[in-house]
């Protein structure tokens, strides 16, 4: 279905809405528009990012008290108008500090991130009832005036549908661009796009922000559209409800929310004043969509629409250079240090006394016994295993207990041993979304120019890899191991990286495979003038691609030099007998 069917469609039946129904009609729907609006914030951020929010109509039901208190006070100074807006932006302000403050402390929080604004939604609903002489408590905020010229039952309708009309265009658009395919990878594989270099706890935080801006500008008319705010609408049932219509209608699209809103909404009115057990049927529909259709309403129609024959190959799209990476300040060379490192888990020491130094271009392999703590050296240097003592240097940084996103900005860019990517993200948005790394900034990820975005090196890369270019429109998901290792080392060579870590490149490959990583990374690594640290098993291997080789055991550096040398040491030689302790 073309992207711009939707918005039309909506268009379309706002407009006839009134005309073929009556005013009162068009009031009613007015409402459930409005609750749609809103319910589009939990969309956002549930179908899109992948965390819930259960206490919404917090946003929804300050920006209403705030609009009735403007427009009660307007009646006696017009000026008063000019604070409209600021009723939407205020609660939109607040959620954005809220998710900051809870994803920068831990940015996988997202069941803590439910509870903590449903307690939030609770504490609103208190404080309503409680605070009556601003609020009109239990009684609600009533008498509050139309807006100028609004007519209610009338006229007031358009700026209801206007709203509607502008948040589903608004958002759909949004998800078209760069901006809406981070959503999506936020969602399915965070820590992959940590490692590219993305602050998601702040991507987060800006979206939570949008969605309860969307919320808060729904109340802002909804006081003025019916004339009294009561606790209800900070409160918790409107909050589930706002989520039941996200899920019914369809999560995934602004328009689904809409939609859920306006026909579960309506119909459960029309219910209720005529079938005593109304609640019963509404909750049997609810749990039949979520069983039958688990992407609501809107998935289960547009499944339908994309059902026919394959329209024709997509039609390449313009090509643009990509920008230069940033930050420009970053180090030319990869110098690493380890100074007698230490970092563990739930009391177990995995790294212990680890000191290592790397400088300048060229690959190196990382080897040693199971368990010696490869994988772990790449932890802590990347911010996934915090350094508890000693100090880890990266071009004149010390990154110990640095978040990964800021480790990846440096230059380091990571490949881990069970391929990470987008799964359900095609191929060619993965590519995208590694290129965007360390370039795509501000503005840039709502315009559609990063997506026509290509450098030299991709180029070369999908010469080397042409499985890849032959699937770029397949989800990431559906490729073979290969592949998928083959995707995630394009992936983290595009940003470019001065230090390339490598855990375990060729598990899985066949020998033809084997030779084509291998080649790749030393191709990258040149091209680049970057350093590689593989970790690898497979001794003829590393003979063909390092030149300097550390042997790990037990959390520490064994051993390092060429191939030969560790191969001759006692020590190492003891470890892989099994005989050193
Ligand atoms: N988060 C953790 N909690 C507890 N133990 C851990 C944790 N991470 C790693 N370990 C332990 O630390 C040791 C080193 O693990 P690590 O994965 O770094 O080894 P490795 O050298 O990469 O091994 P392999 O070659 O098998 O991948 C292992 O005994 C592992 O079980």
């Amino acid at each position: 279905m073309r992207p711009w069917v939707a918005p039309v469609l909506l268009a379309a039946a706002l407009v006839l809405l009134p005309f073929v129904g009556n005013e009162f009609l068009a009031y009613q729907i007015g409402l459930f528009l409005l609750y749609g609006v809103a319910a589009q914030g939990v969309a956002l951020c549930w179908g899109r990012l992948g965390f819930l929010p259960l206490g919404h109509a917090l946003f929804f039901g300050l920006g209403a008290y705030l609009s009735g208190g403007i427009l009660k006070a307007a009646q006696a100074d017009a000026v008063w108008y000019l604070l409209l807006p600021l009723a939407a932006l205020a609660p939109a302000v607040l959620a954005w500090a809220v998710a900051r403050l809870v994803f920068a402390r831990s940015y996988h929080s997202g069941p803590y991130f439910s509870l903590i604004t449903l307690a939030l939604t609770m504490l609103g609903f208190l404080a309503a009832n409680r605070f009556s002489s601003l609020t009109g408590g239990f009684n609600g905020m009533t008498e509050i005036p139309e807006l100028p010229g609004l007519d209610r039952y009338g006229a007031m309708y358009w700026a209801v549908a206007a709203l509607a009309l502008v948040s589903t265009t608004g958002l759909t658009v949004m998800l078209r661009r760069p901006i809406g395919t981070l959503w999506s990878a936020i969602s399915q594989n965070e820590d992959r796009l940590q490692f590219f270099g993305f602050a998601t706890d702040r991507m987060k935080a800006l979206a939570f922000g949008l969605s309860a801006l969307c919320a808060a500008a729904a109340g802002v008319l909804f006081a003025p559209h019916q004339g009294i705010v009561t606790p209800q609408t900070v409160g918790f049932l409107l909050s589930t409800e706002l989520v039941i219509w996200a899920a019914v209608g369809g999560k995934a699209s602004p328009f689904g929310a809409l939609l859920g809103a306006v026909l579960v909404g309506y119909a459960s009115s029309e219910l209720r004043d005529n079938f005593a057990y109304w609640e019963v049927v509404v909750a049997i529909a609810f749990m039949a969509v979520v069983r039958f259709l688990p992407d609501g309403i809107a998935g289960f129609v547009t499944r339908l629409l994309n059902r026919g024959p394959a329209t024709s190959a997509q039609i390449s799209a313009p090509v643009e250079a990509a920008p230069a990476i940033f930050p420009a300040s970053r180090s030319s060379r990869a110098e690493l240090a380890f100074d007698d490192v230490y970092s563990g888990a739930s009391g177990i020491a995995i790294i212990n006394g680890l000191s290592l130094k790397l400088s300048g271009p060229g690959v190196r392999c990382l080897i040693g016994p199971n368990g010696a703590g490869k994988t772990s050296t790449f932890n802590t240097l990347t911010g996934r295993l915090p350094s508890q003592s000693g100090s880890i240097q990266f071009a004149d940084q010390k990154v110990g207990r640095w978040a990964a996103w800021r480790v990846a900005r440096l230059g380091i860019g990571r490949k881990f041993q069970i391929p990470s990517v987008f799964s359900q993200l095609d191929v060619r948005d993965n590519l995208a979304i590694a290129l965007w790394a360390n370039r795509l900034h501000g503005l840039q990820s709502l315009s559609n120019r990063p997506k026509q975005w290509q450098t030299p090196l991709l180029q070369e890369l999908l010469n080397l890899f042409p499985a890849l270019r032959n699937s770029l429109d397949i989800p990431a998901g559906r490729l073979s191991q290969g592949d998928r290792q083959a995707l995630e080392f394009v992936m983290m060579a595009l940003p470019e990286p001065r230090l390339m870590l490598l855990d375990e490149p060729c598990a899985g490959l066949s020998p033809g495979e084997t030779q084509r990583m291998m080649d790749a990374i030393k191709t990258v690594a040149q091209r680049l003038d970057a350093a590689a640290l593989v970790i690898e098993h497979d001794m003829s291997a590393v003979e063909r691609i390092a030149d300097h080789v550390y042997v790990m055991h037990q959390g520490r550096l064994l051993a390092e030099g060429s191939l030969a040398q560790v191969q001759a040491n006692e020590k190492v030689r003891a470890v892989y007998a099994g005989g050193h302790k």
